[in-house]
């Protein structure tokens, strides 16, 4: 029986790599580098693929599956957001998507944490004046660098899956005094309710009536919704201009919910206190005289939610399972419903 063509787009960790060459009836043809592939070789080498396994940073559209042509069984995604993959592509040619949900979870609510409180306590901003060498003449005062204090706030929550309720359950251990949530089906707790968080919380857990609600009433806007049509730029000039003054937005989400521009005016105009993004629109490629890096109350990082080892080896071997799980007809370990 002919091999099974798999295309990889990237080096991922070994263990994954070992796992698909275990697969006697699989032909691997693998981008031999850890940075993107090139859209051309992917384009190529796609034809007669079975299947492929790619990253946020690979467009998976019309012209991939159609460069594919009809071999082609499985898409698995390294990732837990899956806005870079047309699902009408792939449905309509009845191709099974694989994404990585769960095993991120832990690290991007860390990092959801850890984006608040660098908000909040303006480490960005206390770091670079140390580097600039501006120490020395910054004697203690009795407000140098204070910012907002996380205990007995308000946590607003954009989108409210796994991540955001992970997030939620770190938050309570730090004395928050309640937490407010929006999702696309006001009124109900996310489905994905995964640790009972609004049934077993300590605190009130409420779902606001709309955003402006979920804007006015927090103290930090934890944002962690999917990226859709719906949701793009729904945190603008409105949104920002109703939070409070102190507060603070984090986006561990996808860059566009956020608008960029919006964003620099209310931190230039004071309208909230800091932000921390992990990602940004048009990321990577945010020059570096781009006016949110020069925003101090402003923390940037390149897209380093889920980067822990442990959860970047995960995810390679998930998606390796959920590849050979969908040219075998199996059960994924978790595929995306198209
Ligand atoms: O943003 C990260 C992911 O979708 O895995």
């Amino acid at each position: 029986m002919a091999k099974q063509k798999v295309v990889v787009t990237r080096k991922f960790a070994e263990s994954a790599h070992k796992l698909l060459s275990q697969e006697p009836d699989i032909e691997t043809i693998q981008w031999e580098s850890d940075r993107p592939c090139d859209r051309a070789w992917l384009l190529e080498n796609a034809k007669n693929a079975s299947g492929i396994i790619l990253t946020l940073s690979d467009k998976c559209d019309e012209e991939l599956v159609s460069a594919a042509g009809p071999s082609l069984k499985v898409i698995a995604s390294v990732s837990v957001g899956t806005d870079h993959v047309s699902r009408d592509a792939l449905k309509k040619r009845s191709i099974r998507l694989g994404y990585t949900p769960n095993c991120l979870t832990d690290a991007v609510a860390d990092l959801s944490i850890m984006l608040t409180l660098m908000a909040q306590r303006r480490a960005g901003e206390a770091m670079q004046a140390v580097l600039k060498g501006d120490w020395p003449n910054m004697p203690w005062t009795p407000f140098l660098m204070t910012g907002p204090q996380i205990t007995g706030s308000t946590v607003g929550f954009l989108g409210f899956g796994r991540i955001a309720q992970a997030t939620l359950k770190r938050f309570i251990s730090f004395g928050i005094k309640r937490a407010l949530y929006l999702t696309s089906t006001p009124g109900k707790p996310s489905k994905a309710d995964y640790y009972g968080m609004v049934k077993e919380s300590p605190i009130p857990i409420e779902s606001a009536q709309g955003w402006e609600q979920l804007a006015s009433e927090s103290d930090v806007i934890i944002v962690g919704c999917n990226l859709t049509p719906d949701t793009k730029h729904l945190v603008g000039t409105e949104f920002l201009f109703k939070m409070k003054k102190t507060g603070v937005l984090v986006n561990i989400a996808r860059g566009p919910v956020v608008d960029t521009a919006a964003l620099v005016k209310a931190l230039e105009e004071e309208e909230i206190f800091g932000a921390g993004l992990d990602v940004i629109e048009n990321e990577p490629n945010i020059e570096k005289d781009h006016p949110i890096l020069r925003q101090p109350r402003c923390v940037v990082l390149p897209h380093v939610g889920s980067a822990t080892i442990e959860t970047r080896v995960q995810m390679a071997e998930e998606s390796v399972k959920n590849l050979i799980a969908g040219l075998k007809g199996d059960v994924m370990v978790n595929e995306v419903e198209l």
